[in-house]
């Protein structure tokens, strides 16, 4: 399926002018279709639909690779900040699988980006007309949530705990070595979200991590799948996780026996060698650190390595993304076994959760994360997700505890 506003005979007509600090971004959205990537303050945020692309299927990454080098390869830009992120910007979240779940790009209207001191707004026309300038809208504030209610997704947590013990008899009886579990949680709100307001608490609860919204998927994600930023490539891989117990102290001593666990190194190693393994043949050197750092946030710390890569390929940060997908963080190892297990006994339409959301530009670098730690938006009913990747040694009550503390951002963020 494709719809798109985009008029067959105008090509895009795109301003980026440079402007003075806006203010926080999350606050310069209107309550209508807001679109986000923002991390520690800088990154990108969008409103206003100038056109988009929505596709199905296994060829999902190259259909909408497709569409945006058509867009932009016609469009007319005039750019004087010249910064990844300025320029022709589209947003997109993408599913898990390749059925069921739709994928899309979007390109908004008006983006507003910030990085390094500096502020741009972009305004983008499809109909052939010289777009607006930099004015920006007056927004309201957003508007607190009415008391969620909460209700089991698609299992209960016994249920869930039965499926990971499977799992586990799976993988100790040598069918696989990893296996990547999710479960979701049902939040019922009287009225619809203002999707602004659980953005905000996430961006400011969880800074190091990458707050997003696309379509209806929101979220603050610690895990960035590919960055591609004028052929530098860099991921950052989870995987090994330990809840914090909120005193400092007792979660240092959680952080130094996480580093020494060998059940969960060993998880790590996987996923670190499937996304080294997927970049490889994009790079021509790459820089892979021998052991992970304990990344600590409010909820729950995990083992951590940043990759990077020197690439010479036009591959996109789209292309690239779809070559990872999915990592063992998200799916497991081997990756087909993995899918095939997590098909058979997850019962769980993951749709867009752990698939990759973010944006790209006109010169195809951007930023990709995984969207976990998220919830589907569909007006006033969420579904909250999280999963666990599970190995030989893990215990099923332990991976629900894990799942809970996981679901905590979103469920706060949600809270007024
Ligand atoms: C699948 C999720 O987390 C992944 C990312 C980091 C650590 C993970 C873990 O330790 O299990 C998971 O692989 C999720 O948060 O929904």
């Amino acid at each position: 399926m494709v719809v798109t506003t985009l008029p067959a005979s105008a090509p895009m007509v795109v301003r980026t002018t440079e402007v003075p600090d806006p203010g926080p971004l999350l606050e310069l959205l209107p309550e209508d279709f807001p679109m986000a990537w923002v991390r520690q303050g800088e990154g990108v945020v969008g409103w206003g639909q100038a056109a988009r692309f929505d596709t199905i299927g296994a060829n999902r990454f190259v259909a909408a690779d497709r569409w945006w080098r058509r867009m932009v390869g016609t469009a007319v830009v005039r750019d004087e900040v010249r910064l990844p992120g300025s320029g022709p910007v589209a947003f997109g979240s993408f599913a898990f699988d390749d059925v069921p779940g739709s994928s899309s790009l979007v390109l908004p209207d008006t983006v507003v980006g910030h990085r390094s001191g500096r502020w741009w707004v972009t305004t983008i026309d499809v109909t052939g007309n010289l777009p607006g300038g930099a004015a920006l809208p007056d927004v309201s504030r957003a508007r607190r949530p009415a008391a969620v209610a909460y209700a089991d997704g698609a299992h209960s947590g016994t249920e869930w705990e039965a499926i990971v013990a499977e799992a586990v008899r799976r993988i100790t009886a040598g069918e696989l070595e990893k296996v990547v579990l999710a479960r979701d949680l049902i939040a019922e709100s009287p009225e619809p979200i203002d999707l602004r307001w659980p953005l905000q608490r996430l961006s400011d609860g969880y800074p190091h991590c990458w707050t997003f919204s696309v379509d209806g998927m929101i979220g603050a994600t610690p895990e960035l799948l590919v960055r591609r930023e004028r052929g530098l490539v860099t991921s950052r891989v989870l995987a090994g996780t330990i809840r914090r117990t909120g005193d400092d102290e007792h979660d240092l001593a959680l952080a130094a026996s996480l580093a020494r666990s060998s059940k969960d190194l060993e998880e790590h190693e996987y996923a670190v060698r499937s996304v080294a393994d997927a970049l490889a043949p994009f790079c021509s050197s790459m820089n892979v650190p021998e052991s992970p750092f304990v990344l600590h946030l409010p909820n729950v710390m995990h083992l951590a390595t940043d990759l990077a890569g020197v690439t010479d390929s036009d591959a996109s940060s789209l292309a690239l993304a779809a070559a990872l997908h999915p990592s063992a963080a998200v799916g497991g190892t081997p990756t087909a076994v993995a899918l095939d297990v997590i098909r058979e006994i997850e019962g769980l339409d993951r749709a867009r959760y752990a698939g990759p959301v973010g944006w790209m530009d006109g010169r195809g670098d951007g930023e990709w994360g995984i969207a976990l730690r998220s919830a589907e938006v569909s007006g006033s009913r969420l579904r909250l997700f999280a999963g666990c990747g599970i190995v030989a040694g893990s215990d099923p009550a332990a991976e629900l505890a894990e799942s809970v503390a996981k679901l905590v951002p979103m469920r706060d963020a949600l809270s007024s």
